[in-house]
């Protein structure tokens, strides 16, 4: 049974020291007066970014889970805190099931090699044995379309067309949860269709699926509870629905007040 526990996770990336940068102060100090939710602090002079906070949650086998929120709002964040590439600054993470991420284009690929050299080395990168690529890549060949693009350097692909490669590579075996970004929207209409049909036959196996995206329309269709974050919080969470409707009214049902992004704390 696949499960996710999160539980008061806090991740704070450092960005550089400011304590001479006075113009920078005075213009976040100003900044506070009209901004609802912060980012940004300080920490002993150093400015951090405070991407997650407290955030908590569950996540149950089966379940189809949407993030939603603005540009900044932490959702790629806890996606890759999920997938473990970022460690939090504190809290307690428990992720039972095999984790796969369909975060980023880029992600263990090399621009200069080919479709099929990709193949490989993101099946590598996925932890997979090079005699159980070989058996894979035909079909993953197969799904991604790409014909005669597969033997030439995926730095000519366009957005979409790595999207099907990265998608077909990943999706070649079956996580028990897979963590989604929105770039997955990048492939056209029918594609989009076919990685849906594919998706859903993850799901169907009782996996769990975390998308983040913009789109309510996507959200709608392909998940049914939403997180809605801000300034790296769970600011709201229900059925999708539910959720939804409140998201466009751009209120949360309460104040995140106590949720700052961007902190500077004191020397
Ligand atoms: N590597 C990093 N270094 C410093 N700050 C970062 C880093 N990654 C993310 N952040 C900051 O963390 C916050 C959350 O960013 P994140 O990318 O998770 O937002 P998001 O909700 O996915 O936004 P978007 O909808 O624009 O993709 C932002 O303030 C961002 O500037």
């Amino acid at each position: 049974m696949s499960s996710i526990r999160l539980s008061n996770i806090n991740l704070r990336f450092p960005l550089y020291r400011d304590s001479s940068r006075s113009l920078k102060r005075s213009l976040l100090e100003a900044g506070k007066a009209v901004s609802r939710s912060r980012t940004i602090s300080t920490d002993g002079g150093h400015t951090v970014v405070n991407a997650l906070n407290n955030v908590t949650c569950n996540i149950e086998h089966g379940e189809r889970i949407g993030l939603i929120g603005t540009n900044g709002a932490g959702k790629s964040t806890l996606l890759r805190v999920l997938a473990g590439i970022y460690e939090p600054t504190s809290g307690d993470i428990k992720v039972e099931g095999r984790v796969n991420a369909l975060l980023n284009i880029g992600l263990g690929s090399d621009p200069d090699a080919t479709g099929y050299e990709n193949i490989l080395l993101r099946g590598l990168y996925m932890g997979l044995h090079p005699k159980e690529i070989e058996k894979l890549a035909p079909a993953i060949a197969e799904f991604s379309e790409l014909g005669e693009f597969l033997h030439v350097p995926v730095r000519t692909y366009s957005a979409g067309m790595g999207m099907r490669l990265s998608f077909a590579i990943a999706t070649a075996t079956h996580p028990d949860i897979l963590l989604m970004d929105e770039w997955i929207m990048a492939g056209d209409r029918r594609f989009l269709q076919k990685a849906r049909e594919r998706v859903d036959s993850f799901v169907s196996r009782s996996q769990i699926l975390i998308l983040a995206s913009h789109s309510p329309q996507i959200l709608a269709q392909w998940c049914t509870r939403l997180f809605w974050m801000d300034s790296g919080s769970i600011v709201m969470e229900g059925e999708t629905d539910a959720v939804l409707k409140q998201y466009e009214t751009g209120e949360p049902p309460a104040s995140p007040s106590d949720t700052q992004q961007l902190t500077t704390l004191a020397s």
